[in-house]
């Protein structure tokens, strides 16, 4: 039984040309950084992983994670959160609407939602951002607020397609710090997508270069 996030004998082509093959695997609360050129398929790869790959592309290979072989699923049932470069908050919605999005549809009260946000929020050093619209938050607490709304979900890995890349580098640095202790603290394998060698030594983990 492998716990983890396996990439096993992965191939991506476009137009007949291999344009990253490898086979990684990434422990729980472990971080591969994925860093190349521009160009170099850095996001083609995590699409793949997250279940968004289309044609041209053309993939083989298997992904398991935690031992469920979830090569062929719909994004939604790979139990995978992705983040991209900006955070994506629906601006029409206070930050604790957002944070109720991500929660699951079923199975939990209204006071175990309003409970979760709450703690969530907590979590992040935020309990009085609850009521803000997203509009008057600094692009660092957008960030955390949309990190935060990704775990609610309760994914089963993180993929991060260059999420700190908006910030100074402060701010980068703590949200950082901040999204690799959550990964430890629940047990969830992250990709890393960046240009930064901060970013992959402050990650400590594997590196790939594509
Ligand atoms: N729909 C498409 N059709 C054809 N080629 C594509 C398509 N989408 C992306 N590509 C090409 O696939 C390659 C990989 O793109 P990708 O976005 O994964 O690179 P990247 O490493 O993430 O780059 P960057 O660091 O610039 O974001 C690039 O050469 C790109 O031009």
């Amino acid at each position: 039984m492998t716990l983890g996030l396996m990439l096993k004998d992965v191939k991506i082509s476009l137009g007949g040309r291999t344009l990253l093959s490898l086979s990684k695997t990434v422990a729980p609360g472990d971080v591969l950084t994925v860093m190349g050129d521009s160009g170099a398929g850095k996001s083609t790869l995590l699409e793949y992983v997250g279940g968004f790959l289309r044609p041209p592309f053309e993939a083989t290979g298997r992904l398991i994670l935690n031992n469920r072989d979830i090569t062929t699923l719909s994004p939604q049932d790979r139990h995978v959160g992705f983040m991209f470069q900006s955070p994506l908050l629906f601006p029409h919605m206070s930050v604790r609407d957002n944070l109720l999005f991500g929660l699951p549809n079923g199975g939990m009260t209204k006071h175990e939602r309003a409970t979760a946000v709450e703690a969530s929020l907590c979590d992040i050093g935020m309990d009085d951002f609850a009521d803000r619209d997203p509009a008057t938050l600094s692009g660092g607490q957008q960030t955390r607020i949309a990190l935060m709304r990704l775990l609610l979900a309760e994914p089963e890995a993180l993929l991060l397609d260059e999420p700190f890349s908006s910030l100074d580098q402060s701010r980068r640095a703590d949200l950082r710090d901040l999204v690799f202790r959550l990964a430890r603290e629940r047990g969830l394998p992250v990709l890393l997508v960046t240009h930064d060698k901060e970013d992959a030594d402050a990650a400590g983990g594997d590196l790939v270069e594509l």
